[in-house]
């Protein structure tokens, strides 16, 4: 389920200010800088595997991988885990991330991690991603890259890779599209409170 205010997919956008603040071709750029600096800060691509975030995660590390691969001639497996909210109807407003299906096929042992997600806010799917890795073994190290931090953390939690740092309001919601779930790209806040 997810939290209050939140809306799902497409239909998040719908009756409600936004103020596009990265095109395609920005993503594309912000991705392959991104995919320099893993490159730069992982101690080259021995036992380095990337893990994604359903939904958009899973497309950013897939993306990142293949300029990875176009850069040095490497692949890099990649997992995904997918992570959604859990409304606790008891306590009003507590939701709780849930672990839900993973896919990840190497055994985390060892491994230097890179985990993505599309949107970094409260710091609570990050922390449950880790809590689920950390459950599977112990990694040589986790870094984490996202595409946007719009701040609010409520957990000591930063990300390693950042393509865009973007101050937002909480009545404000950071939507990411993505080709492969929403046939265009772009990255738009969207005012909740101001919707026209
Ligand atoms: O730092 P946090 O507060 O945990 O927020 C970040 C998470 O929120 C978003 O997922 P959302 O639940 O909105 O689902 P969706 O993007 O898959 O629609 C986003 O994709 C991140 O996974
Ligand atoms: O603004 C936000 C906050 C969490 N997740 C998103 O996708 N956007």
């Amino acid at each position: 389920m997810m939290r209050e205010g939140f809306f799902d997919g497409g239909k998040r956008m719908e009756g409600n200010r936004k103020t596009t603040i990265m095109d395609g071709e920005t993503m594309q750029r912000t991705l392959k800088r991104i995919a320099h600096q893993i490159i730069e800060n992982t101690e080259g691509a021995k036992d380095l595997v990337f893990i994604g975030i359903a939904r958009r995660g899973v497309t950013i590390a897939q993306r990142i991988a293949g300029y990875i691969h176009e850069f040095e001639g490497v692949t890099i497996p990649i997992g995904t885990l997918d992570i959604t909210f859990y409304r606790d109807d008891l306590t009003h407003g507590s939701d709780q991330p849930v672990v839900g299906a993973s896919n990840l096929v190497f055994d985390v042992n060892g491994k230097k991690i890179v985990l993505f997600d599309d949107v970094l806010y409260t710091g609570r799917t990050a922390r449950a991603a880790m809590d689920a890795i950390m459950d599977l073994g112990r990694p040589n190290f986790i870094k984490f890259a996202v595409l946007v931090d719009r701040g609010h953390r409520e957990l000591p939690i930063r990300a390693d890779f950042v393509g865009k740092n973007v101050p937002t309001a909480a009545h404000e919601l950071i939507s990411v599209k993505v080709m492969e779930f929403d046939g265009e790209e772009s990255v738009d806040i969207c005012d909740l409170k101001n919707g026209d």
